[in-house]
């Protein structure tokens, strides 16, 4: 049984890491883990629909003790989890912080293979969306709530950039432009300003939390989408979202 309200338990910083797949979600989270480890008292949320394979890897990456890694399995609908009932994931984030408690944050990596999913801020007070270059230049041009509204926006795998053909500083720039001057860090492994950058993103995030100045934003809802079956999805009214056969996607 959680004690929500025990007055020992800290309440952690909680961070979503959201964005199509392949992009780095899973790997941001491992350096950041890496970077801020041994300084900082960390746990790690991953979303996957019937599997645990991103907590699974991160496990294996060892930049973390592997209990402090956990997976929700999502079922049918991952941004559900992440979005509409945030509950399993809460349920979580408040474990972690019970268990190793003082938490300083938690990272909830999002599950399922939309462009356009978005954290609830019921579930995080901020979110990263990671982009990748090799998804193409002209992605950040398209927007959607993730690209337009997170807390950042990465644009990963810079250093893939000259093999795919894309101009970094064009896609920063057209990515700052849709996000109306928000924060946008070109992030690439094996490029130390830009891994700093982000370092000190989440210190400064985790000092404004600490203040009591940072107040979640919404960057909305995710925009409708067609599951692989071909049925629409829609997750414009928040409010209502029943839940259908596990598989078959479902209709508001
Ligand atoms: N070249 C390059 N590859 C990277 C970088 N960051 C991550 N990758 C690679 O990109 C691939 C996908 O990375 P993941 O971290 O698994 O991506 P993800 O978004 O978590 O993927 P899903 O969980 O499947 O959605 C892996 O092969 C990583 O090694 C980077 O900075 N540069």
């Amino acid at each position: 049984m959680l004690e929500h309200s025990h007055p020992d338990v800290q309440r952690s910083l909680r961070l979503g890491v959201a964005g199509p797949v392949g992009t780095g979600k899973s790997s941001l989270i491992a350096l950041l883990c890496r970077e801020l480890g041994t300084e900082l008292s960390l746990g790690v949320i991953t979303n996957d629909i019937y599997t645990d394979e991103d907590a699974r890897f991160l496990r294996s990456a060892g930049v973390l003790a592997p209990e402090r890694i956990r997976a929700v399995e999502t079922g049918a609908c991952p941004h559900t989890a992440i979005r509409d009932d945030v509950s399993q994931n809460l349920l979580a984030v408040e474990d972690l912080e019970q268990d190793f408690t003082p938490v300083d944050v938690v990272l909830v990596e999002s599950g399922g293979d939309n462009l356009t999913a978005t954290f609830s801020p019921a579930l995080v007070d901020a979110q990263f969306f990671v982009l990748d270059v090799a998804g193409g230049g002209d992605v950040a041009r398209k927007g959607g709530p993730g690209i337009a509204g997170a807390d950042v926006l990465i644009v990963n795998k810079t250093d893939l950039a000259p093999y795919v053909g894309v101009d970094v500083e064009q896609m920063v720039r057209d990515a700052s432009a849709a996000r109306e001057g928000r924060t946008v860090i070109a992030l690439s492994r094996t490029d130390p300003t830009s891994i700093a950058r982000v370092r000190t993103w989440v210190l400064d995030t985790l000092a404004e939390f600490r203040s009591g100045a940072l107040r979640p934003r919404d960057p909305g809802p995710m925009a409708p989408h067609a599951h692989a079956d071909g049925t629409v999805h829609t997750h414009a009214d928040d409010s209502v979202h029943p839940h259908g056969d596990a598989g078959r996607g479902h209709e508001h």
